[in-house]
């Protein structure tokens, strides 16, 4: 049971949350051109776009006839948060009377590659965004929704105008207390614990981890944290990280079964202290404020990581949150 925003869904009502019965009024897709390929997955192909009625860029996501039964899931949870600080806005849904493709038209951001983006950030800037994702994932938490693919490519950043829009919102759910969820949901590097042990009654937490993966990449000027070459390897390295008891404290917590055939996943491991990582290239990022957060984020233990509301009053944060504050302020 998540410590928070447990109820939301069932005060919010079904309405809110039964995107079943959600009938979607698709509009004409004429009304937007298609400039160029930004990128693509499994469920879609995503172009840069132009509105002929305003001029505008936006984002054409086209999705693929595989992610059908998902697509009003995915619809009626961005148009749920549509409003929400940093979160992507859905601006129209268009389906091609010929083609029958669905597209959604996203709010575009002139977004920077992350690979070339986070050597340039310095300290403010690594605090700012962090402290943006986590409002963002504070009003989703709020709204009953957890976006289950926290990611550097699911958070996209326009550094000139300091304005970061998590997106891709398709493996997003509702949480419902006391439901099981899929466990392959997520990018590998970014996967929390649960996952790979295969504890299916999480909650919005599981963001959290994937926050603190992002936060120690970012710190450490790793480009993935924990860079596992499959889910036994993934777990592998966060046990090798923060060693073996509290992991087996965990999986007693929870009664979580664990069998494994690999005899790496039964050694022990010593917790390395977070102080291990720092070299003269990262020890300017990483403060003891923020060793103690990621200490704090990167629990096997879900429930014990800070909310994202929790996480924005961390220390670490003064600095922006006061600048937050004084701008409100006049
Ligand atoms: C894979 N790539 C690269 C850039 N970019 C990609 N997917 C995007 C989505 Br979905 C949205 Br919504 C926006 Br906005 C941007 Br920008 C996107
Ligand atoms: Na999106």
């Amino acid at each position: 049971m998540a410590r928070t925003y447990s109820g939301v869904n069932a005060q919010l009502g079904r309405s809110w949350y039964d995107y079943e019965g959600f009938r979607i009024e698709w509009s004409s897709p004429e009304r937007y051109e298609i400039v160029g390929r930004v990128g693509g997955g499994k469920y879609s192909e995503v172009f840069e776009g132009i509105d002929m009625v305003n001029t505008d860029i936006c984002i054409i996501k086209v999705l693929k006839p595989v992610a059908s039964k998902k697509i009003k899931r995915e619809v009626k949870i961005l148009r749920n948060l549509t409003g929400g600080p940093n979160v992507v806005a859905l601006l129209d849904v268009v389906q091609d009377p010929s083609s029958r493709y669905h597209s959604l038209i996203m709010e575009y951001v002139d977004n920077t590659e992350w690979k070339a983006l986070y050597p340039v950030l310095g300290e403010v800037d690594i605090k700012y965004y962090t402290f943006q994702l986590l409002k963002g994932l504070d009003f989703v938490h709020s709204r009953g929704i957890m976006h289950r693919d926290i990611k550097p490519g699911n958070v996209m950043i326009d550094h000139r105008h300091r304005k970061l829009r998590i997106i891709d919102w398709g493996l997003a759910e509702f949480y419902h207390p006391g439901t099981a969820y899929h466990i392959r949901v997520g990018s590998r590097y970014y996967k929390a614990p649960e996952l790979l042990v295969g504890y299916k009654q999480y909650d919005y937490s599981l963001d959290m981890w994937s926050v603190g993966c992002m936060l120690a990449s970012m710190i450490f000027r790793k480009e993935h944290f924990f860079r596992g070459s499959d889910n036994d390897d993934q777990l592998l390295r966060i046990m090798k990280c923060l060693g073996t008891d509290c992991f087996d404290a965990y999986l007693k917590t929870y009664n979580i079964p664990f069998e494994t055939e690999l005899e790496s996943l039964l050694q022990v491991y010593p917790k390395q202290p977070w102080t291990r990582f720092v070299t003269t290239e990262n020890q300017p990022y990483a403060s003891s404020e923020a060793l103690d957060l990621l200490e704090k984020l990167l629990r096997y233990d879900h429930q014990k990581r800070p909310t994202a509301r929790e996480a924005q009053g961390h220390t670490y944060f003064n600095i922006v949150r006061l600048q937050a504050a004084s701008v409100k302020g006049d």
